[in-house]
């Protein structure tokens, strides 16, 4: 990686070398098509299996945010080297189709028939398929950037969506000569709704858009109107683009709503995740049409989506089975935000608080993500990209790599889905103020990548099926750690980092689902891990994010002697071969938990004992293992001590009418579930009737854990042969 920047920025010093310069031209026009149409066609003769694609980012440039009749139009041969064209806008007609890497790459000309390579990024994976990007396409680059590239040749690069517009052939700019012969420029409205209606069919929906508008600009009748608008809302439906279906939805001059623009109004409101509005738009559908079928299936889903928004009530079960199923497991759930707001803290720039007390367990948010990419663990080498981002020296590998180009079109399909996302955190990045320009959302590129790089979570297609992986050591899960599965979710980015945290964020496909892992009072800063506490690394490395922890944990491991770390560190080997003897010494197990303990400079109830939970844990599981359910007792409850917890009732021997109770939460860990089975197995002959209590703890630990408890009788029993609990069938 270091050498690929390293080559990288040499190339970048040499390419600024040039700045300012004409580009030399080294070869025709034909050479150049020829050539490019000849690499285009090698790899679809002979494609690359598994090609690994390296992209690197260019120092962050501003969107355009100029009119573009306040541009002046130039040519490529105005054009200089490692220079951004502000003021000015160019026309480009594509003369070879495009190939599509990490971005969409062409040869264009300009109207003197120069020609030179485009570079697009970001764009639309469909913009080629729909015929929105072809041979023959008319374009606008605004404010041009021609880049040196590799082997000292130059490209136009375009990284803001926002600063390429497509022309249709009869759109005034397009210069004459390369308009068609015969075009129907001058139809009527109703020509024009009619090649509207054709693209429709054909599935080119941006094409029908623009006949569409065309055909608003004629005249049109106010019924035609109303059949336009509702055409081209129809198609904004189809390519996502919610916020315009609304509005051409809105107002329309109709005595009263027909069905057409209620159920598209409802679907427009739904996707946009209003879905109170949604239900009442289906509701005057309702009235207006009780016999629309179609609209009935719609209405109830809207009304699931209005209770999961407002109450947090979900039927996770059934989420699970469908992020087990689907590919990608994009569920299609509303967001709930329970008992949190956003509010400034001390030092940490924005957090989320507590607005009530809530108990361990409660949800506090699930929220469906922003963006998501979905790594296949079926196919690892489905994304093999990677984008070094020269300015921070950062890399982005895998599936991560798509996370920005979605972003950033959803953000430009959706501009009122903007403020949520750019408010997020983006360190010192300073964008541009504008939204739009020329009616057109404005995107910035660099702002949505340096958001992603400090919001954005990696994440297991579940997390309970990461768990059950775990249990099992699949090496599914190695695979999973090595190119995860990654997203953005808006509410979640404003928690900040604790390693012993009070709050859990476990996944369900594109869900994540918040609950609070301990009591926590009103008012109180929720803190979950960005990166789990590992005593190999402690204090934990959050440079990626610029700050350094300070919760008690990495605080206390700051102030411990090297000696008495190190000296853990070798007590953890110990332990590893007193217990992976056939016949584990158990002796020498709790005398080295004992030494370990010294080594402790604080209480645990005060600061956790990383490497002391372990190993204990594992000592109460090898005491279960060799029936020994008083030890394994013993054991569980001090692994629970080592985390902070406080548990009354538990110890042996029993007392008849006590409860086991946990006073106060400690640090959650997954495996806090196998230490609670471990109790709730040992209790079985000596204090039967602690097991269920022990039982129900682990069902919390679970549902915090996984965020859900809903399928723990399908994944965790009693009766099992295993000491965790898992059943052998679970998946
Ligand atoms: C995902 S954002 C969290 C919300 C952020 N505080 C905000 O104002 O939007 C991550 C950023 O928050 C800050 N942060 C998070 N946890 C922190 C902690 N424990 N100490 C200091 N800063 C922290 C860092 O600046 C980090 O890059």
């Amino acid at each position: 990686m270091r050498n690929l920047i390293e080559q990288q920025m040499r190339t970048l010093q040499a390419a600024q070398s040039r700045k300012g310069q004409h580009p030399d031209i080294m070869q025709s026009r034909e050479m150049t098509i020829m050539q490019f149409m000849f690499q285009q066609k090698i790899s679809t003769i002979n494609p690359i299996q598994n090609p690994v694609r390296t992209s690197f980012l260019p120092p962050a440039y501003p969107p355009s945010v100029a009119p573009l009749d306040m541009l002046q139009t130039c040519m490529f041969k105005d054009l200089m080297l490692e220079t951004h064209h502000r003021g000015s806008y160019i026309v480009l007609r594509a003369v070879t189709p495009p190939s599509l890497m990490l971005g969409a790459m062409l040869i264009v000309e300009d109207e003197e028939g120069d020609v030179v390579q485009l570079t697009l990024y970001n764009q639309d994976v469909h913009l080629t398929g729909d015929g929105r990007l072809a041979q023959g396409t008319v374009m606008v680059v605004k404010e041009p950037y021609l880049k040196v590239v590799a082997a000292g040749n130059h490209a136009i690069r375009v990284d803001h969506v926002s600063d390429i517009i497509f022309v249709p052939e009869y759109d005034p700019i397009v210069p004459l000569s390369w308009r068609p012969k015969v075009m129907n420029a001058d139809g009527s409205a109703n020509d024009w709704k009619v090649a509207g209606n054709d693209k429709f069919s054909q599935g080119k929906y941006h094409q029908a858009i623009d006949c569409y508008s065309q055909a608003l600009k004629c005249s049109p009748s106010t019924a035609e109107i109303v059949i336009i608008r509702q055409n081209r809302a129809l198609c904004f439906l189809k390519t996502h683009q919610f916020d315009a279906a609304l509005r051409d939805l809105d107002g329309l001059p109709e005595p009263q709503p027909s069905k057409k623009t209620l159920f598209r109004k409802a679907q427009a409101l739904y996707h946009l995740q209003r879905f109170q509005e949604s239900c009442e738009a289906h509701q005057a559908l309702a009235l207006a049409c009780p016999n629309y079928d179609a609209a009935k299936a719609e209405f109830k889903r809207a009304r699931e989506r209005l209770k999961e928004q407002k109450h947090g009530r979900y039927q996770f079960k059934q989420m699970q089975a469908e992020a087990r199923k689907r590919s990608p497991p994009v569920l299609d759930r509303a967001t709930y935000i329970g008992p949190v707001a956003v509010k400034h803290t001390k030092s940490r720039g924005r957090g989320l608080f507590t607005t009530r007390p809530v108990q361990a367990g409660d949800l506090l948010i699930c929220e469906k993500a922003f963006a998501y990419v979905f790594s296949d663990i079926a196919n690892p080498d489905q994304h093999r990209s990677i984008l070094i981002n020269i300015e921070t020296s950062e890399m982005t590998k895998g599936v991560d790599v798509d996370l920005t180009p979605l972003a950033v079109q959803k953000l430009q399909q959706n501009p009122s889905m903007a403020p949520a996302v750019t408010a997020l955190h983006h360190g010192s990045y300073n964008p541009v103020t504008v939204s739009e320009v020329d009616g057109m959302p404005v995107v910035d590129t660099f702002l949505v990548d340096r958001i992603l790089s400090n919001n954005s979570f990696s994440c297991p297609r579940s997390s309970r099926e990461h768990y059950i992986h775990a249990l099992r050591r699949s090496p599914k899960v190695e695979l999973d750690k090595d190119s995860p599965s990654g997203g953005l979710w808006p509410m979640a980015s404003y928690i900040n980092h604790a390693c012993h945290s009070n709050a859990r964020n476990a996944f369900i496909g594109d869900m994540m689902v918040i609950r609070a892992t301990e009591d926590i009072p009103a008012n109180t800063e929720i803190t979950i891990w960005y990166r789990a506490a590992d005593y190999d690394s402690m204090p934990s490395n959050m440079r990626h994010w610029g700050f350094d922890c300070t919760c008690v944990l990495c605080q206390d491991y700051r102030e411990t002697e090297k000696s008495a770390t190190s000296a853990r560190k070798s007590e953890v080997a110990d332990m590893h071969k007193a217990l992976s003897r056939q016949v584990p010494h158990f002796a020498k197990a709790e005398s080295i938990i004992s030494a370990t303990e010294k080594t402790y400079r604080r209480p645990a109830l005060e600061v956790p004992r990383l490497e002391l939970w372990e190993m204990c844990l594992a000592l109460a599981s090898n005491h279960a293992a060799h029936n020994n359910p008083r030890k394994s007792v013993k054991f569980a409850l001090k692994t629970l001590e080592s985390l902070s917890y406080v548990v009354t009732g538990a110890e042996l021997p029993y007392v008849p009418g006590t409860q086991l109770h946990v006073e106060k939460w400690g640090m959650l860990q997954g495996r806090a579930i196998r230490c609670w089975m471990i109790l709730a197995r040992a209790y079985i002959k000596i204090a039967p009737r602690l097991v269920s209590q022990a039982v129900a703890y682990a069902r919390l630990s679970y549902k915090m854990w996984l965020g859900e408890d809903e399928t723990f009788d399908q994944t965790i029993d009693l009766w099992s042969d295993r000491l965790d609990g898992l059943i052998d069938s679970a998946r």
